[in-house]
C-alpha cells in the first residue's frame, strides 16, 4: 500500500472517529440506532436461549417427575423448549422484546431473570411487565436515561407540577389532586430541595396558596417568601400556622356539608375556596425536641395537626409536602402514623436503609434496593411512586434557587390571602412583644 492510500485511510478512519462522536454527542438516539442496536440485537438473539436455560425461563415438554413402578422420579428435561420472543425492537433509548409464555409460565421467573438478561446484553437495564396474560415485555435500555434526561413535557393542570424525566423517558409529573399527600426524602445534597424549588416554580404560576415551613431559620424556603402565603421559620410559627390551617380545614368541612359536597372539587367554582400546599422543609425540625415541658408540647401540636392535615385535607384542597433527611421512627410514634397517610414517595440518595425502608418499604422492595443504589454522583436522581401505583427512576430539571425565586417574584401577585394564618402569625408577634 502507497503512502497517499495509507494518509488517505487514516484521514478517513479519523473522519469517522470525529464524526462518530459528534453524532454521538448531538444525537445520541441515531447513534443507538445505527451502531447500538444492530450488535444488540445479534447479542439478544445469539443469547436468548442460553441465558433462558440458565435462568429457568425454558420449560420441558415432559414432566419432569415420571412414575417407575411404585417410585416418583425428578430429573432435568433433556431438551427443554426456550419461550418463543419477538424480533428485537429499536427503542428511542433501548430495545423491547415480547417474550409469549408457554402454558404454565409465570413472569416471576423474568423478573428474577431481569439482572442476568442486562448483564448478557451489556445493557444499563432491563424492566419486566406483563401488559396481559401470558406475554412478558422485556425492556431494555442501553444507558442510564437520566445521565441526560431529556427535557420532558407535559399539559398544565391545576395543582399538577412537571417535576422532570422518568427513566423511561416520559414527564414526570407530580398531580395533587391525583395523590394529594407527598413525602420527600434525601440525604444532604442528594438534590430535595431543588425539587422543592421545582415543584414551587411549576405552582407559583397556578391559582394555589403556597405556605412554607421551614424551621431552619427559613432558609431554603425564604428564597420563594414573595409567593408564600406564609412562612414559618421555627417550630413555634410552625405550630401556629399548622393550628391556622387545621381551622381553615373545618371551614372548608363546613362550607361542603352546607353544600353537600364531599370535597371542594364539587363546589361551584365561585364558592370553592383555594386550593393550599404546605411544604416542610426538614420534618425533623418539627419532630425533634429539647426535652423542656414547652418544646415537647410545641412537637406534640406539630405532629397532631400535620396528621389531621394529612388524613382528612386531600379531599379540602390542603396539601402536604413533606421533606426530610431522614425519616424513622426515631423522631416519634407520630412519623410512622403520617407516613401512612402521604401516599405519593420520593426517595433520593439516602445515608441510612432506614430512611429508604421507611420512604419505599411499605409500597415495594424492590424499590428500597433501587433507591439504596443511587450514588452521590446522581445528584437530582430519587425513585418515585406514580399514580397507576408502579414505581420507577426520575430525575428533576436542573432548578437553580436564583430562577426559582426570579418565578416566585414574578408570580408574586397570585400569592392568595389566607387570614386566619397572618393572624396566627400576628398573634405570635404580639405576643412576643408582650
Ligand atoms: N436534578 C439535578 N440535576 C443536576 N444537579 C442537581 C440536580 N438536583 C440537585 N443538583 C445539584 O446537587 C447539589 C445539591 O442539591 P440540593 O441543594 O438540592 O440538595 P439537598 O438534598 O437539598 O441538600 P441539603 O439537604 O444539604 O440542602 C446542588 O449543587 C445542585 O446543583
Amino acid at each position: 500500500m502507497g503512502p497517499i492510500m495509507l494518509a488517505f485511510l487514516l484521514a478517513a478512519l479519523a473522519w469517522v472517529l470525529v464524526a462518530g462522536s459528534y453524532v454521538r454527542e448531538r444525537h445520541p438516539v441515531w447513534f443507538w440506532y445505527l451502531t447500538g442496536y444492530p450488535v444488540a440485537v445479534v447479542r439478544v438473539l445469539g443469547t436468548w436461549r442460553r441465558v433462558a436455560l440458565l435462568n429457568d425461563l425454558s420449560v420441558s415438554r415432559r414432566p419432569v417427575r415420571g412414575l417407575v413402578g411404585d417410585l416418583v422420579i425428578k430429573g432435568e428435561a433433556l431438551r427443554p423448549i426456550t419461550p418463543r420472543i419477538s424480533f428485537p425492537k429499536a427503542t428511542r433509548t433501548g430495545l423491547l422484546v415480547v417474550v409469549r409464555l408457554h402454558a404454565g409460565q409465570t413472569p416471576a421467573p423474568f423478573i428474577a431473570a431481569a439482572e442476568a438478561l442486562a448483564h448478557t446484553w451489556r445493557m444499563h437495564a432491563v424492566r419486566v411487565s406483563s401488559p396481559e396474560r401470558g406475554i412478558v415485555r422485556l425492556v431494555a435500555t442501553a444507558s442510564d436515561p437520566l445521565e441526560r434526561p431529556g427535557v420532558a413535557s407535559a399539559p398544565p393542570a391545576l395543582l399538577s407540577a412537571l417535576l422532570g424525566a422518568l427513566e423511561s423517558g416520559g414527564a414526570w409529573v407530580v398531580n395533587l389532586r391525583k395523590e394529594p399527600h407527598w413525602l420527600i426524602t434525601g440525604a444532604t445534597r442528594s438534590g430535595k430541595s431543588t425539587l422543592l424549588a421545582r415543584l414551587i416554580s411549576q405552582l407559583a404560576a397556578q391559582s394555589v396558596a403556597l405556605v412554607g415551613i421551614d424551621c431552619k431559620g427559613g432558609m431554603e424556603l425564604g428564597l420563594f417568601g414573595s409567593r408564600l402565603t406564609a412562612l414559618a421559620t421555627c417550630r413555634r410559627e410552625a405550630a401556629a400556622i399548622l393550628a391556622a390551617l387545621v381551622v381553615e380545614m373545618q371551614d372548608r368541612m363546613r362550607i361542603c356539608r352546607a353544600a353537600a359536597a364531599r370535597s371542594i372539587w364539587e363546589l361551584p367554582e365561585k364558592t370553592r375556596p383555594v386550593p393550599v400546599v404546605v411544604i416542610v422543609d426538614e420534618l425533623a425540625e418539627l419532630y425533634l425536641s429539647n426535652g423542656t415541658r414547652d418544646d415537647r408540647a410545641e412537637t406534640e401540636q406539630c405532629s397532631t395537626y400535620l396528621l389531621r392535615l394529612a388524613q382528612l385535607g386531600g379531599a379540602l384542597g390542603l396539601h402536604l409536602v413533606v421533606a426530610g433527611q431522614r425519616v424513622g421512627s426515631e423522631l416519634g410514634s407520630g412519623v410512622t402514623a403520617l407516613r401512612a397517610q402521604l401516599g405519593g414517595r420520593i426517595c433520593h440518595r439516602v445515608n441510612d436503609p432506614g430512611t429508604a425502608e421507611m420512604t419505599l418499604g411499605d409500597l415495594n422492595k424492590d424499590a428500597v434496593a433501587v433507591a439504596q443504589s443511587i450514588t452521590a454522583e446522581e445528584k437530582g436522581v430519587a425513585v418515585c411512586t406514580g399514580t397507576d401505583g408502579g414505581w420507577g427512576r426520575a430525575r428533576s430539571h436542573l432548578t437553580q434557587p436564583y430562577e426559582a425565586k426570579e418565578t416566585a417574584a414574578k408570580y408574586a401577585d397570585l400569592t392568595p390571602e389566607l387570614p386566619g394564618l397572618s393572624r396566627a402569625l400576628e398573634s405570635l408577634d404580639a405576643e412576643g412583644n408582650a
